[in-house]
């Protein structure tokens, strides 16, 4: 079975994070999380993203606010796929976590997702399409999907002219 691994840089992020590990429950993956900060815990994110692959994870996706070195860090020591979740933050309304994501340099990508809840859930619906590539049954589900997003879509248009 498919894994993808959300790991966030504290606690506090968890509000956001959880919006893609509830999606990821909803397909066929092995979701694992974990709390792991570059800046606090910079062995233990060394360890584990340098062994990720070796575990079995399929995809990663990191959600970090701030200086939210994290996503970038966990790729400098994978090849595996990271997408990074940047944080709404108070000071800067994220704008700081989503620079600090996305520009990486040439050689290291992060897939980088928009600021907060949208960008974790579309984190999800990423990294499910990532898997799709090699697993049919994901490939009718995200099909599934997307017709009823198309048909809630319809009906909010027959609503309005009602
Ligand atoms: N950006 C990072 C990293 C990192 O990139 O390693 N570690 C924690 N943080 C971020 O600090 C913010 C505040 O964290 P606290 O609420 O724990 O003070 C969080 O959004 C976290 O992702």
């Amino acid at each position: 079975m498919n894994r993808v691994s959300v790991i966030m840089g504290s606690i506090s992020d968890w509000p956001t994070m959880k919006e893609a590990v509830a999606i990821l429950e909803q397909f066929d993956v092995t979701v694992e999380t974990h709390i792991i900060s570059a800046h606090r815990m910079p062995t233990e994110m060394a360890t584990y993203a340098a062994n990720a692959r070796e575990a079995g994870v399929d995809v990663i996706i990191a959600g970090a606010g701030g200086a939210a070195h994290l996503p970038g860090m966990v790729a400098a020591q994978t090849t595996l796929p990271v997408i990074g979740v940047p944080m709404k933050t108070k000071t800067l309304n994220g704008v700081d976590s989503l620079l600090s994501i996305v520009q990486m340099p040439a050689g290291v990508p992060v897939g980088t997702v928009a600021i907060g809840e949208a960008g974790a859930k579309n984190a999800a619906y990423y990294a499910l399409q990532i898997l799709s590539i090699t697993n049919q049954t994901l490939v009718t589900e995200l099909e599934t999907f997307r017709e009823q997003q198309a048909q809630k879509a319809r009906e909010s248009e027959a609503k309005l002219h009602d």
